[in-house]
């Protein structure tokens, strides 16, 4: 049975970036970027007032206060029809463009409005007040944003200010889950005697898209061979597929072989990981204008699918989205507890934070929360993540350092 460590490595190796697409820009948030984005035009395309008040020429300033004639108005959106005379100022919006020769704005609240003339108040004037010259944000042709940048709300609004209404990204990975198992019923529905409501789909659905991808849910299918073959097929067509459960040594458990038979090949099965130990992953079927999918068949046990994504999905999508696979950020905690381990399969088992006082910086001191095994998704949401022990049999001290994946 493989260990963690070389089970994800054999999962990396079959992951790749998936193929640049061109996609709108609205969809994109969180994408990485394929190729530099270049300014269409300078921003702002003109020199533009920052303030509601007057456009004005400096030197017709010297020794305020000083009565200036009033000539057009110009509101955000128009543009002015010609340049100030000599003693002349125009009422300006904030947004608008300047007069061509005008070379501040002054404040509205800092003058004396008349009719058809406005008193400049004293004040320090100079050239360039609240005016934005045109191209100071950015001049046409300059490089906005770099290929490989992850998308962010800022850079999409960047980009949307550019008129990029279409980039060129990653594509994003499309997954599906499918779960499986006679027992199952849809959650939103009353389970009869010995059926239990399928809560791991949705479980799974909701961690990708946390990771901003949507998936694709096929319904719940029946242990039977060709119920599996046909909805295992319109699966494969997708970059990762996610099956739920009958991967152990049931009598239906026919997932693996089902997979084979749709040309599938078995990469491995079984880990040695606790919970989620009969983690079976493949390699779909060449596609011609992506790479075959990644299969996993994740436990039926809704902290074994947890545990596995985490551990060995999680980073096969970030590769697939283009960027390196981020660790799985296992950070050092103090055991509050003796915890003697006697397996040889690496556990994850859910602890709580204990010391709440502590300061941010400091490891936090865990403790096991009550536990009934990987079928005790209660266990989780009372925990603040997991405590690592290795595969090989161990006894931690209470004060001791060990290893803690903190859970959201
Ligand atoms: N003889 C052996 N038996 C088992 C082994 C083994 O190595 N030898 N491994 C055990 C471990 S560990 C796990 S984990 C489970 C995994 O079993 P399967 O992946 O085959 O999953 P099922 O048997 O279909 O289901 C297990 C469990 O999970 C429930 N389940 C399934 N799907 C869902 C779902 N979508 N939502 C909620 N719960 C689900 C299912 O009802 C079962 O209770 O095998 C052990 N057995
Ligand atoms: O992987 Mo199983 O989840 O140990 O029960």
């Amino acid at each position: 049975m493989l260990r963690v460590p070389e089970a994800l490595a054999r999962v990396l190796e079959h992951a790749a970036p998936l193929p640049v697409a061109e996609r709108p820009l609205e969809n994109c948030l969180g994408r990485r970027l394929a190729a530099d984005v270049w300014a269409d035009a300078d921003q702002p395309p003109f020199d533009k007032a920052l303030v509601d008040g007057f456009a004005v020429r400096c030197e017709d300033l010297e020794g305020l206060p000083k009565r200036l004639r009033l000539g057009e108005t110009i509101l955000a959106g128009q543009v002015p029809s010609r340049p100030l005379a000599p003693g002349e100022a125009a009422t300006i919006m904030t947004g608008a463009p300047l007069p061509s020769n005008a070379d501040a704005v002054v404040m509205v609240e800092r003058t004396a409005p008349g009719f058809d003339s406005v008193e400049i108040l004293e004040q320090a004037i100079k050239p360039g007040m609240n005016r934005l010259p045109r191209g100071r944000v950015y001049r046409a042709g300059d490089r906005l944003l770099e290929g490989g940048v992850e998308l962010t709300p800022a850079r999409m609004g960047l980009l949307a200010a550019a008129g990029a209404s279409r980039v060129r990204i990653v594509d994003w990975t499309r997954s599906a889950v499918v779960p499986t198992g006679d027992e199952l019923v849809d959650f939103r529905e009353v389970p009869g005697p010995g059926r239990i409501r399928n809560s791991n789909a949705l479980m799974l659905e909701t961690l990708l898209a946390r990771r901003g991808l949507a998936s694709w849910t096929s319904p719940i299918l029946r242990d039977e061979a060709d119920v599996l073959r046909n909805g295992l097929k319109r699966a494969l067509e997708l970059d990762v597929v996610l099956v739920i459960g009958g991967v152990s040594a049931g009598q239906k458990d026919l997932v693996p072989a089902t997979l084979r038979e749709l040309g599938v090949r078995e990469v491995f099965h079984k880990v040695r990981i606790k919970p989620g130990k009969p983690l079976w992953f493949g390699v779909g079927p060449a596609r011609s204008e992506r790479p075959p999918a990644l299969v996993f068949g994740l436990p039926g046990n809704p902290l074994s699918g947890l545990v596995n994504f985490l551990i060995f999905v999680a980073p096969a999508l970030d590769v697939l989205d283009g960027r390196p696979a981020r660790g799985l950020g296992i950070l050092p905690a103090y055991s509050a507890v003796r915890l003697e381990h006697r397996s040889d399969l690496e556990t994850y088992l859910p602890v709580r934070i204990v010391d709440a006082h502590r300061t941010p910086t400091a490891p936090p001191t865990v403790e096991p929360v009550d536990y009934g095994g990987s079928a005790d998704l209660a266990s989780v949401v009372r925990a603040d993540g997991f405590l690592v022990l290795p595969d090989r049999e161990t006894t931690v001290e209470p004060g001791e350092i060990v290893g803690f994946l903190p859970l959201d």
